[in-house]
């Protein structure tokens, strides 16, 4: 058995479906633990939380939604612990039939005169609501009285902690099933599950903790086989980031990166992008801007080789004028699409054609869409595409919806094409072409504004040219781009609120965060 630190670090960055869930305790119940056993410690751990979250009598009347299964069972035990730590309980049971082990707590919590309702208005004067109506064992939408009651609850205004999911949620997409219960709380039970992060669960989730039962990491082990759906802790992220170097090195051991970006129209793209890759740490960065834009990238990162190209009438890249004796396969990595705009075509067929890892933004992914998906499958080198859901749909019109099941929709992009693809939003999904995929548990609606994107293709263009000069892998490294951008915008929130987070803010907070979490 590992230490619990170590345990407890493994399993945040572990990620189930609801099957993966079943078939994980069916393993522990087969091993012998009795399921009332861990009904139990969950229950009891819940409690346990409630009371330090809202200590009686601060809080006096809690309400509990009980349904037919074992989510039910543990929201029971919770009724029962907070009656006799003196809480004044309530439960709401609307559907009569229960599970054997529920109906046992049911019975129980009758004979201790805890009363019980099928209606929801008797909650109404409660402190707090506790949702164990259904977890991960829901299987079809809910219907009425039932989803009547959930939309009365919307009107009330007391804070709803719910039991594993908020009732309602699909598990695996986060898919409304007709209505669902808008937790305050979720106290999400022994393993991550998918669902609470897909973009569309977030309205409905409020914070999320895991409470953990002690799964043994073998029976993990036993079910999820590779790929898996990983979370990116900041444990995970720390520990892959280049961020020691040898003795003895020189700037070009320490990655050297090609931005290609900007155009007269769009400068400040290629400014942000260029700042972005600065914050990653890279040896050498050297940037090919249209030849107008050359005196402000010069003004503003004197440290970078800028090359200025020749522009089309529009002001937008003619051509890569590389130095004497430079191509595009001199680099660790090329990073482009920032403000290009659809001129720059030839420019991005150039980088398609060759053998560089290559990361594709912005105008890169428009040009891409045109051109067609499959000419990635030709490359020899890695590619990584950080589509938002517009360019995401262009880029991948057969694939399922962004704006549904997220994990699904990168999974399948990145298996046709052949690409790491990046798929930017609240949660942020990377994957990479064996179908492995990583969701950025963490992130702040701050960063919904122009040019932020531009940040993150720098600074992973930074990243990737380290990773590929100390072999760390692409999927890794886009994954870390993901969370380090997101940290920094939770700290520059934190400092300047989220309105004060603009993306050149932004880009002031990318050392200042990794400072903080390195320690
Ligand atoms: N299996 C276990 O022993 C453990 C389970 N735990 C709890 O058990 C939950 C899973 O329990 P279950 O598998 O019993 O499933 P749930 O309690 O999530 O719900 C399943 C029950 O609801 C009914 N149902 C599903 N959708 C419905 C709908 N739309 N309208 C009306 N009824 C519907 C089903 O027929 C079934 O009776 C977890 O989320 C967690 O809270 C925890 O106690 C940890 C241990
Ligand atoms: N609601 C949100 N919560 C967290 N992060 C967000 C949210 N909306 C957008 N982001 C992040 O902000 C960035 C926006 O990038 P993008 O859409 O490319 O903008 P732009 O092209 O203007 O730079 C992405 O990294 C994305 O993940
Ligand atoms: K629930």
């Amino acid at each position: 058995m590992l230490p619990d630190r170590s345990r407890r670090k493994q399993i945040e960055q572990v990620v189930v479906t609801a099957e993966q869930m079943r078939q994980i305790e069916a393993r522990i119940f087969a091993a012998g633990m009795p399921v009332a056993a861990l009904m139990e410690k969950v229950g009891i751990s819940i409690a346990r939380r409630v009371q330090t979250l809202y200590p009686y009598p601060q809080v006096r009347r809690v309400g509990v939604l009980v349904g037919p299964g074992h989510n039910g069972g543990d929201a029971l035990v919770v009724a029962r612990e907070l009656h006799f730590q003196g809480y004044e309980v309530l439960i709401y049971r609307p559907i009569a039939k229960l599970k054997e082990l529920t109906n046992q707590h049911a019975q129980y919590a009758e004979s201790l005169g805890i009363p019980h309702f099928e209606a929801i208005a008797p909650l109404q004067d409660c402190d707090l609501l506790i949702d164990g109506l259904f977890g991960f064992g829901m299987e079809r939408q809910i219907t009425e009285p039932i989803a009547s009651d959930i939309h009365q609850l919307d009107r009330w205004s007391m804070p709803i902690l719910s039991i594993d999911l908020p009732s309602g949620l699909h598990t695996d997409t986060g898919e409304v099933l007709g209505k669902a219960v808008k937790a305050t709380r979720t106290f999400c039970l022994g393993l991550w599950k998918q669902g609470l992060l897909q973009d569309r669960a977030l309205e409905y989730i409020g914070t999320v903790e895991l409470i953990d039962f002690d799964i043994p990491t073998a029976d993990i082990h036993a079910v999820l086989e590779a790929p898996k759906v990983k979370r990116v802790t900041s444990d995970l992220a720390i520990a892959t980031l280049p961020l020691t170097r040898p003795p003895v090195t020189h700037k070009y051991k320490q990655g050297h990166l090609l931005l290609i970006c900007g155009s007269r129209r769009y400068a400040g793209g290629a400014l942000l992008t260029a700042l972005g890759a600065r914050a990653s740490g890279v040896g050498m960065l050297s940037i090919a801007v249209p030849e107008s834009l050359k005196p402000l990238l010069n003004a503003q990162l004197p440290e970078a080789l800028v090359v200025g190209c020749p522009e089309t009438d529009n002001g937008a890249i003619a051509q890569l004028d590389l130095p004497e004796g430079t191509d595009l396969e001199s680099f660790q990595a090329i990073a482009c699409g920032p403000g290009l705009t659809l001129e720059a075509t030839p420019i991005i067929q150039g980088v398609l054609n060759n053998d560089c890892p290559l990361v594709l933004d912005a105008d890169g992914l428009n040009i891409l869409a045109i051109l067609g998906t499959q000419k990635l499958s030709r490359r020899s080198s890695p590619t990584v595409l950080t589509p938002h859901a517009g360019e995401f749909k262009r880029l991948f019109p057969d694939a399922p919806s962004p704006m549904q099941d997220r994990i699904s929709a990168v999974r399948e992009a990145a298996q046709t094409s052949k690409a790491v693809v990046l798929l930017k939003g609240a949660r942020t999904a990377i994957a990479n072409p064996s179908g492995q995929v990583w969701i950025n548990p963490e992130s702040t609606p701050a960063l919904a504004r122009g040019g932020s994107g531009d940040v993150l293709t720098g600074l992973l263009g930074g990243l990737l040219a380290q990773a590929t000069a100390q072999h760390i892998s692409v999927d890794a490294i886009a994954a870390c781009a993901a969370w380090w951008h997101s940290q920094a915008g939770i700290l520059a929130e934190r400092e300047r609120t989220q309105i004060g987070v603009d993306a050149f803010t932004l880009t002031q907070f990318l050392i200042p965060v990794l400072h903080q979490s390195v320690g």
